[in-house]
């Protein structure tokens, strides 16, 4: 009996994409391979990180014996229920953004848009389903990869199990990570709500829609469903939406949002859901005041809980909170020198790309450092990260603070950002003191994140704002911002001797 019968996946709706989508990624008919002897590496999940893991172990051609254990749908939260669906969604509902903006524009806009939201959510689906074959089960194990669909845990010291089959392994990777956390409100289990995993699979709009917690997630999809059509009341629990961005970012945003006709609750504690005849209703405080708002659906973004249940942890001796997830070091070895982590299991930084980069360093670490020589520490990575609103905040490195210095540059003086009516928004540079090393920057802007990663080689290659002052930047374009920022640097330097120096130069020149 192949893996499968005994766990089949259902994506749904099952249509003709979900079944595409589940054939690649989690394949009705496979048939989990005869397990090696003995595997150089055991990856446990085959989200971005075990992904990663194993087509860089594989891949290297030095017949590294690898295996993947997925349960649910290869590819993880990134491709199935995060970053892709969601990217893919935004999109549609940008063009929205630009159709309001159209009046700015001198395009006349019909009062009725007619948004076609089973179209939008087919066309992610179909986007999805068509890029699944990159994390297929049958690419891995081209790539000699041995693909094993179920369960895992680890039985002992040296062994992890999977759908009745044992793995011997020398080393092992953990990176099953993070899902949803279940909101502590009472009757929300009985009313029911959506999350991540389930929201994609909508295919009518929900014309009310009350998203709980204010972080991308709870940020990206609210504004995504109000352009998209619903009525949408965004209730946060903090004083002000993405308490992890730099506070003026984070105003912009919430500016936005609240312009585009999004019901914002702050300071607010969901006490209680009640299913009515007219939907669910959520009654909440806020400031001192209770009060009720009835919507046909509930989103919850209000953070992640790790995927440590089921492993059986406790008998390899890997230390986890159930809150933080499993213990790593700067090495990402976990308790057990054996086994390593990487990902939303173990990371505070919980995006794709922390996960690839977090891979590269597993893989480093396992395979080639022998005697722990040569190892890579996660603490060395410059992590930048967008959170996907519009404008889009952009961020690497540190924030404003006494310790540093900050040149800011609104995109009111940008040319092009007002030639593209999109002036809401600024970068801002943050350099140390008496130097022109970057440290780190924040931008808020439609493409900010087309524009970090110049700011995060520059501080990766320690290229400082007088190099970047010398760097042509193409005229009109928003990333002139970064040009601007070097050359505001280089006028501080202008000191009344230098000028005075400068000005007796003219004369002979
Ligand atoms: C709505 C949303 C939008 C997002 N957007 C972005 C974005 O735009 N950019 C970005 O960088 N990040 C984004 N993220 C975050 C990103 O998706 C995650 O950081 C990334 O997927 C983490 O990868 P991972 O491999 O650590 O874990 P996951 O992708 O969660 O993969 C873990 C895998 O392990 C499997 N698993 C769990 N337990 C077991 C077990 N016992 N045996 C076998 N398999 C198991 C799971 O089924 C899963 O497939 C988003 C997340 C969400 C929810
Ligand atoms: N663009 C991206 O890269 C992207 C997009 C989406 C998610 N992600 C990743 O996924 C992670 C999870 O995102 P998230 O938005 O769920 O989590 P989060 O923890 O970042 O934000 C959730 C917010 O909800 C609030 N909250 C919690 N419980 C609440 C309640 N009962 N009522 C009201 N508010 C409540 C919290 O104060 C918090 O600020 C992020 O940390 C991020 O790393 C990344």
């Amino acid at each position: 009996m192949s893996n499968s019968e005994l766990d089949r996946v259902i994506v749904r709706p099952v249509d003709e994409y979900n079944q595409k989508l589940v054939a690649y990624v989690h394949p009705p008919n496979w048939v989990n391979p005869q397990p090696a002897d003995s595997y150089d590496l055991v990856v446990i999940g085959a989200g971005t990180a075990g992904l990663v893991v194993a087509a860089g172990a594989a891949g290297l051609g030095l017949g590294l014996k690898v295996a993947l254990i997925e349960k649910h749908l290869m590819g993880g939260d990134c491709l199935n229920v995060g970053c892709v669906p969601s990217k893919t969604i935004i999109r549609s509902s940008r063009v929205v953004g630009e159709i309001w903006n159209g009046k700015n524009l001198g395009i006349n806009i019909p009062s009725q848009i007619d948004i076609d939201f089973p179209a939008v959510m087919a066309r992610m689906r179909r986007i999805r389903a068509d890029i699944s074959h990159h994390d297929s089960a049958e690419r891995f194990a081209s790539l000699g990869v041995d693909v094993f669909l179920g369960s895992g845990k680890f039985a002992s010291s040296d062994i992890v199990e999977v759908a009745g089959k044992t793995l011997k392994f020398k080393k092992a990777v953990i990176a099953t990570g993070a899902r949803a956390t279940k909101p502590a409100i009472i009757g929300i289990e009985q009313a029911g709500y959506l999350t991540n995993e389930t929201v994609f699979s909508l295919i009518q709009r929900p014309e009310k829609l009350a998203v709980i917690g204010g972080g991308p997630i709870g940020c990206e999809l609210a504004q995504a469903f109000r352009r998209l059509g619903s009525e949408v009341v965004l209730i946060h629990s903090g004083s002000h939406l993405l308490n992890k961005e730099d506070n003026d970012a984070a105003q912009v945003v919430q500016q936005t949002l609240i312009k585009e006709g999004i019901r914002l609750v702050l300071n607010a504690k969901v006490e209680e859901v009640v299913t009515v005849t007219e939907g669910k209703r959520l009654y909440f405080s806020t400031n001192g005041y209770r009060d009720s708002v009835t919507v046909d659906e509930i989103l919850v973004g209000a953070g992640r809980s790790p995927n440590v249940e089921g492993l059986n942890l406790e008998a390899v001796g890997v230390k986890y909170d159930k809150r933080r997830g499993v213990e790593v070091n700067d090495y990402l070895q976990t308790t057990n020198p054996k086994i390593y982590a990487a990902g939303d299991i173990c990371m505070d930084w919980k995006f794709t790309h922390a996960a690839d980069a977090a891979a590269r360093i597993v893989i480093k670490n396992t395979l080639f450092s022998p005697f722990g020589l040569g190892r890579s520490k996660l603490s060395s990575l410059v992590m930048p990260w967008v959170t996907y609103t519009d404008p889009e905040i952009a961020h690497v490195g540190l924030y404003e603070s006494q310790d540093v210095e900050t040149i800011k540059i609104p995109f009111s003086s940008v040319d092009r950002a007002i030639a593209d009516a999109q002036e809401d928004g600024f970068l801002k540079i943050h350099h140390k003191k008496g130097s022109d090393e970057i440290v780190g920057a924040t931008i808020v802007a439609t493409h900010a994140g087309e524009m970090i990663s110049e700011i995060t080689t520059a501080i990766v290659n320690k290229i400082g704002l007088n190099k970047l002052s010398n760097v042509i930047h193409p005229y009109p374009t928003q990333a002139e911002a970064i040009k601007k920022a070097a050359d505001t640097y280089r006028r501080t330097l202008l000191t009344p001797r230098t000028k005075k120096l400068l000005g007796f130069l003219t004369k002979f020149s």
